[in-house]
């Protein structure tokens, strides 16, 4: 049984961060491998500025290159939108379930939010959670706690966000270092966020 664990976002784009992150996880936990999982539409987020699935696809593909533990995941391309975790979880075991298991990988920032989920309860009573620290207002609920599906990882903090980058590529900035290499040539190359 391999060990996966998911990580959610728009990676519009995939940047450093989400790479600290994910190799941390395979590498320090008992996981075996972490998927990026491209969603089309968050539930929470306007579409505004938000590249095609399949240009941001390409650029977490072009990110995990050289690392065969993370791999992209197509699978929400073709579900309804907004895309809810929980919908994705059932198609996710449905595919791969015989010999896949599966976890849900969120910097602590999400956790805040988690009661706000569609079906959160379900998620958490079937899934664990790998949460990772994350500088962000408010308190996580009591419920999550101590809650022995809460899997506490003490990945590095890395404060980068894909609006930064690019809102700061948009006003000129040099902000090369934030990107895997092939991905800042990728987004230079097809002139995204300019
Ligand atoms: N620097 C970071 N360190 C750790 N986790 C991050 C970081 N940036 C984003 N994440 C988390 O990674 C997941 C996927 O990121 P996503 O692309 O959706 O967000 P983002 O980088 O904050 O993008 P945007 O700025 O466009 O909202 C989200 O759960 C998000 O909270
Ligand atoms: O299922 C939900 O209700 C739900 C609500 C908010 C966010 N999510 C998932 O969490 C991922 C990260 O969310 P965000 O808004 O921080 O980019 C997003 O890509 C979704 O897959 C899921």
């Amino acid at each position: 049984m391999k060990k996966v664990g998911l990580f959610f976002g728009t990676f519009n784009p995939i940047h450093i961060g989400h790479l600290v992150i994910a190799n941390h996880l395979v590498e320090f936990s008992d996981l075996d491998e972490v998927w990026f999982v491209i969603t089309p539409q968050s539930p929470f987020k306007t579409k505004q500025s938000l590249l095609d699935d399949h240009h941001r696809y390409q650029m977490v593909y072009e990110a995990v290159q050289e690392y065969p533990k993370l791999k992209p995941s197509k699978i929400e391309f073709d579900l309804p939108q907004p895309n809810y975790t929980v919908n994705t979880l059932v198609h996710l075991d449905e595919r791969y379930g015989e010999d896949h298991q599966f976890a849900l990988i969120m910097g602590e920032d999400n956790l805040k939010s988690f009661h706000k989920w569609k079906n959160y309860e379900t998620i958490l009573e079937q899934y664990s959670l790998y949460v990772y620290p994350r500088v962000s207002a408010g308190e996580v609920e009591q419920q999550f706690k101590d809650h022995p599906k809460v899997v506490r990882v003490a990945a590095p903090i890395m404060e980068i966000s894909s609006t930064f980058i690019r809102r700061e590529h948009k006003n000129g900035k040099n902000i090369r270092p934030l990107l895997p290499n092939a991905v800042w040539k990728y987004m230079d190359e097809m002139n995204f966020y300019r």
